[in-house]
């Protein structure tokens, strides 16, 4: 069984794309006709060759850029949620430490250090960093610096999560851990989260939903609901159904890329 409650996924839009282009001022059309419902608490990947605009889909709903025509709504009845970005390289300040590095976003939000203290320890609690506060970014593995980078994105307590290969550049075993940490913090704390990855086994395994796509010009070409309760454990991730969505989600990207859907 699930541990989240019932509602979860709600049945409430946190963002809408309807039928969304976007041209760049040279002229690339980067998405065409895109339409994609992600619903609060939901965890959504998105898969597809490179340049098929998965990252221009993360820029625009984060409001970095323009849609050119369509629809994008992020949110409900103009109450702005709290977003969130995690990108492949964990981009810390190399001469501040863990905690100064964490408080970064509250204190562009002009939050006194005292009044962040707390908010910031919990956020190093959460990725497991208890004891590192003090450790500069040189004294940290990839994987800890990308946890660093999650902890950075959690203290502002986001709604919505978009994450950018976040762990692209990490060997296997420390992504795998990293997968399963973010699963039971997604648990607790059910942002919404639009997760960009390469790697069709990573998105099965955490996602509710793995969007495919096509390039050129970018498009949905296959929705592919995961049907498996949460928590997925290490049970899971040698399970039948896992390696039965994985194929379903490969042969769906082979026909994207050969142009067969
Ligand atoms: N600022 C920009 N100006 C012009 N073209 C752009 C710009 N950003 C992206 N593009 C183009 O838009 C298309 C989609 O790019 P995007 O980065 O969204 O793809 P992606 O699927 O995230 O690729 P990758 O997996 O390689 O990161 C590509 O053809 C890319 O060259």
């Amino acid at each position: 069984m699930s541990s989240h409650p019932a509602n979860y996924p709600t049945q409430r839009c946190a963002i809408a794309l309807d039928q969304v282009n976007k041209v760049y001022s040279n002229g690339t059309l980067a998405l065409q006709d895109m339409s994609l419902s992600i619903a609060e608490g939901e965890f959504v990947s998105l898969v597809g060759s490179s340049g098929c605009g998965k990252s221009t889909v993360l820029r625009l709903i984060a409001g970095l850029g323009k849609i050119s025509s369509g629809n994008l709504q992020v949110g409900k009845g103009g109450q702005k949620p709290e977003l969130a970005f995690v990108f492949q390289e964990a981009a810390l300040m190399p001469w501040a430490n863990v905690v100064e590095n964490v408080r970064l976003p509250l204190k562009l939000a002009g939050v006194a250090k005292h009044q962040s203290r707390a908010a910031v320890q919990e956020a190093i609690n959460l990725v497991d960093l208890a004891g590192c506060e003090h450790s500069y970014p040189r004294e940290l593995s990839g994987g800890m610096k990308m946890r660093v980078s999650i902890a950075r994105a959690l203290v502002k307590k986001p709604d919505i999560m978009l994450m950018d290969e976040p762990f692209g550049a990490l060997d296997e075993m420390t992504r795998s851990k990293l997968n399963s940490d973010l699963l039971n913090l997604w648990q607790q704390k059910r942002w919404t989260v639009v997760f960009v990855t390469h790697n069709i086994y990573e998105a099965v395994y955490l996602s509710n939903r793995v969007i495919v796509m096509a390039p050129r010009p970018g498009r949905v070409v296959a929705d592919v609901t995961i049907d498996a309760p949460y928590p997925r454990n290490e049970e899971f991730r040698t399970s039948r159904i896992c390696n039965k969505y994985c194929r379903e989600v490969s042969a769906r990207l082979t026909a994207a890329m050969t142009g067969v859907h």
